[in-house]
């Protein structure tokens, strides 16, 4: 790998399928060791990125460089360096546990002790040790996912590029993964992940936004939800969706969207803001049980970003 602080650097990244630009000039770069979240809703061009710097979908304009490599140049030379689980990762359902790490562990040149080592280590780490005879096909969602994070992991890439890991995975599994990325961290590992859950995004050492193939955001967590343009208001209420509709578009509220047992707005001045909400819901008949503010999440950042970038180039992609 080169000198660069960078192992992962994207430099005007571009790919169009017909009738649809899924990734646009697209300019980031993740840091050597760092963790590095990549979020958006779906269509955003997330996995059309990932599949780039992966090396498995050549871009039509832009460059981006990998562990070193210019993938425009030698894209071969960086897969070496290079572990990629896409969505679904081939695992193979008619062969146990133990069988598909040792087909990853021959495709990637992994020596006998080596791979007898880390597969043990990784399924320990994976909560999966008790299952190594298994047939991958019987395995829950959950497993399955952490079967192919061993799998990616049985050689030790310098970049783990990771398309939506653990995607209906249960919360336990889901703690077993995110522990065995700290640990891949701490041997000086990069990774690149995307991820439908922005809780896991609070847990990246940097997030980036994108939207309709345009990075709109790029920071820390703790930057972004300070970046919040506006104050973010609770309503707790039984039925949220009517009192959604009652609230989108009043003065002063730029977004208004369901999460839980309720609503969150975005506001420009949350004390003048709260009375007025609760005359305006009750004239309409409904009913509402508690409005305060709390402190802003990136969830609240991101749907305010995403809806005021549909305002800004809505109709245009
Ligand atoms: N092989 C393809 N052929 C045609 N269009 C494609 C292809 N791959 C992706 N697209 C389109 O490119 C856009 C970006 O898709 P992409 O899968 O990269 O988004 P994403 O952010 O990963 O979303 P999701 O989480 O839904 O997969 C979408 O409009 C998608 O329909």
């Amino acid at each position: 790998m080169s000198g660069s602080e960078n192992a992962i650097e994207l430099n005007g990244l571009t790919k169009s399928f017909p009738g649809v630009r899924a990734v646009d000039g697209l300019t980031f770069s993740v840091r050597r060791g760092e963790i590095f979240g990549l979020v958006g809703p779906d269509g955003a061009g997330k996995t059309t990125t990932m599949r780039m710097l992966a090396g498995v979908l050549a871009p039509d304009e832009g460059s981006a460089v990998v562990a070193g490599f210019d993938l425009n140049r030698d894209a071969e030379g960086a897969k070496h360096h290079i572990s990629y689980m896409p969505q679904r990762f081939g695992l193979y359902e008619e062969l146990t546990v133990d069988e598909n790490i040792r087909f990853y562990a021959d495709l990637f040149g992994v020596p006998r002790r080596e791979r007898e080592e880390r597969s043990a280590q990784l399924l320990q780490a994976a909560g999966m040790a008790e299952f190594r005879s298994r047939l991958a096909g019987k395995l829950s969602g959950g497993m399955k996912q952490k079967l192919g994070l061993v799998c990616a992991l049985i050689h030790t890439p310098e970049v783990l590029l990771l398309d939506e890991p653990t995607n209906g995975v249960d919360p336990v599994s889901r703690r077993d993964f995110w522990r065995i990325l700290y640990t891949l961290l701490d041997q000086g590992v990069t990774i690149l992940t995307t991820t439908a859950y922005l809780d896991e995004a609070e847990r990246c050492h940097r997030v980036a936004l994108l939207h309709e193939g345009r990075m709109l955001f790029c920071d820390t967590p703790a930057n972004l939800k300070a970046s919040l343009p506006g104050a973010v208001l609770s309503i707790v209420c039984a039925d949220p969706r009517p009192v959604r509709d009652l609230l989108a578009g009043m003065d002063g509220i730029s977004t208004v969207m369901i999460v839980g047992d309720g609503l969150h707005l975005v506001v420009r001045d949350p004390q003048r803001m709260i009375p007025e909400l609760r005359s305006r819901i009750a004239a309409a008949g409904l009913s509402c049980d508690a409005i305060e503010q709390v402190a802003p999440s990136i969830e609240d950042l991101f749907v305010e970003a995403v809806q005021g970038d549909k305002a800004d180039h809505g109709g245009e992609r």
